[in-house]
């Protein structure tokens, strides 16, 4: 007795019976399917059971110790209730209603999302050996192929620690800004593409010595913005079923709902491009003896044209990874900063009183005898309390990058299930850890640990005695695959912050008419930046303009 087969439909209606108040839409659905013919019931028949046993499942999978969450559909879990930008938002509305660590479920598999700096911390730092790989990111990592750089690297793989030593041994250096500098002083007005470029030109002249100073005569910094705009698009959570359902890579671009790979494939070659124009770039710049010292110049010379095929994909990765890290993560932290000082003149007003004590000899016309350097952080403690906030009003990667979970584990009575990524249907099983969430109750805007999260308060980080206190900060995440880009940031976004203080004075917009106008204060994006915004950019006086002339700086 099947129930594809016609022989015994009797004993089936018998069944039916049902008293559940679904009893009669399913009596209808099967006597329908009784009176189709054997093939079409069949293919029903079999789709209706998977449908059936994927409820089953997905609602089995929610055992009672996980952390609690919003209910979600059948099947579809919370997949509906991310939005397509601005999900920390979200995250902070369910952190609200559920707590700091909660669970939602995609298609079944469970996603955790942490948004106190105590859960994160007690996972990621503490566990953070199990809780520090990457997932394989169907669309950004294997479509578009950012997989073969550092974000998207899982830790098995080899290639992960010889990235981080590479990241270590870039540390020391700090972009130069001198550029953007001068850019402010010529044209005030377009600070945000100011900031961008100077940044992108920085990068590649340490990464390859691309000339700064010489335009740019290959389009490398289009080159590199494309690319990013895809890593930017292609990792957005939520936004590929593709990443959901990594078995629909297989099919072809033309069948609906397939147009992803359109898309990806025009970010791949975005992307090729961003690997191989500045590399051949350095290759030829060696050859020809014409190459500028630079990080990837020193590490093939090293090497003396001995380079494995091996060797010159991980420098080309390594190249592509610190562009896609810094470029623009680095102005986004610009720009909140202009936009921080504009809405705030009170914070201004005390940073340069910092910077005229050190730097004027005569107190009275505040005229500076030269300009900050890094040696002179120590001896600025409201400027680095500053930048700190900078770093937690408006976080650059607000979502952070997603770790996986690699072994079952247990959390305040909560159990937290390994990610199982067997095959191709199942990787999405991998779980999620948002480690940073920007919002109300998120990490950086911990209300217990930071009060009044959305106001700009340097005072935050520094103690009584306006030392700085040992308030960490987290904007760069945690673990094992904590930025390794921190410690170029950290220098150079200071720099460039206390460099701007002492040199302008950057007030609100106004009008024609003279009426101010209000920035508005939101932000968008995987890498976030605040919407445009404008604003007036002065220099303090003709004096801070002649030092950018003499060698006195360090930016
Ligand atoms: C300007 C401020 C920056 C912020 C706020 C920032 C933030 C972050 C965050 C939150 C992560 C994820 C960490 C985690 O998974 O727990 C990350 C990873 C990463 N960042 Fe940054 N970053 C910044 C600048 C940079 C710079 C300048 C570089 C390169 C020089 C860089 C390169 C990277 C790379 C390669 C990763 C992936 C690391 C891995 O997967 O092991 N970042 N960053």
């Amino acid at each position: 007795m099947t129930l594809y087969g016609s022989t015994d439909a009797s004993w089936y209606r018998s069944k039916l019976q049902l008293r559940s108040p679904i009893s009669l839409p399913l009596r209808h659905l099967f006597k329908r399917l009784l009176r189709l013919p054997p093939m079409p019931r069949l293919i029903l028949t079999t789709l209706l059971t998977l449908i059936a046993s994927f409820i089953v499942y997905s609602k089995r999978k929610r055992n009672r110790t996980a952390p609690p969450g919003p209910r979600g559909l059948p099947i579809i879990g919370n997949k509906h209730q991310i939005p397509k930008d601005r999900q920390w938002l979200q995250w902070a509305e369910w952190a609200k209603r559920y707590g700091d660590i909660i669970q939602i479920s995609i298609l079944g598999h469970p996603v955790i999302i942490l948004s106190s700096y105590k859960a994160a911390t007690d996972l990621l730092e503490t566990r953070g050996n199990i809780y520090s790989d990457r997932p394989t990111a169907p669309m950004a990592g294997e479509l578009v192929g950012w997989a073969r750089g550092l974000g998207y690297t899982q830790t098995s793989n080899p290639r992960f620690r010889e990235f981080r030593r590479l990241f270590h041994q870039f540390a020391d250096s700090t972009p130069k800004l001198i550029r953007l500098l001068r850019k402010l002083i010529e044209d005030p007005d377009n600070f945000d593409a100011h900031a961008r470029n100077c940044t992108s030109s920085s990068i590649l002249s340490l990464t390859y010595g691309y000339p700064s100073n010489m335009g740019d005569p290959l389009g490398l910094v289009k080159i590199a913005e494309n690319a990013m705009r895809g890593f930017s698009v292609a990792s957005e959570p939520g936004r590929w079923w593709v990443d959901i359902l990594p078995a629909l890579k297989y099919l072809p671009a033309w069948f609906p709902g397939a147009s992803f790979h359109i898309a990806a494939r025009q970010m791949r070659d975005d992307l090729n491009l961003l690997y191989d124009v500045p590399y051949n770039f350095v290759k030829d710049a060696i050859v020809s003896g014409s190459s500028n010292p630079s990080f990837v110049s020193s590490y093939l010379e090293e090497k003396s044209g001995k380079e494995t095929c091996d060797e010159e994909q991980l420098i080309q990765a390594f190249g592509a990874s610190l562009y896609s890290g810094g470029a623009e993560t680095t102005p986004s932290a610009l720009c909140s900063f202009i936009l921080a000082m504009a809405l705030n003149p009170h914070v201004q007003d005390q940073a340069q009183a910092e910077l005229d004590i050190v730097f004027c000899s005569n107190k009275s016309s505040a005229l500076p005898t030269r300009l900050p350097t890094l040696a002179d952080r120590d001896r600025l403690p409201y400027i680095s309390a500053l930048v700190k906030e900078v770093w937690r009003w408006n976080p650059s990667v607000p979502l952070g990058l997603p770790h996986v979970v690699t072994h079952d584990d247990e959390y305040r009575g909560y159990s937290i299930r390994k990610a199982r990524g067997v095959s191709h249907f199942s990787s999405f099983a991998e779980v999620f850890l948002r480690a940073l969430l920007s919002g109300p109750t998120a990490i950086l805007h911990d209300e217990g640990i930071f009060p009044d999260p959305h106001v700009f308060e340097p005072r935050r980080y520094l103690g009584a005695d306006s030392k700085p206190s040992a308030t960490v900060v987290t904007a760069f995440g945690f673990g094992r695959r904590i930025c390794p880009g921190l410690h170029v940031a950290e220098n150079s976004v200071f720099i460039a912050i206390a460099t701007i203080l002492a040199m302008f004075r950057i007030t609100k917009a106004r009008d024609p008419e003279g009426k101010v106008l209000e920035p508005i204060v939101e932000y968008d994006g995987f890498i976030c930046h605040p919407r445009p915004f404008k604003c007036k950019i002065e220099l303090r006086s003709e004096r801070h303009a002649e030092l950018l002339d003499e060698d006195t700086v360090e930016a």
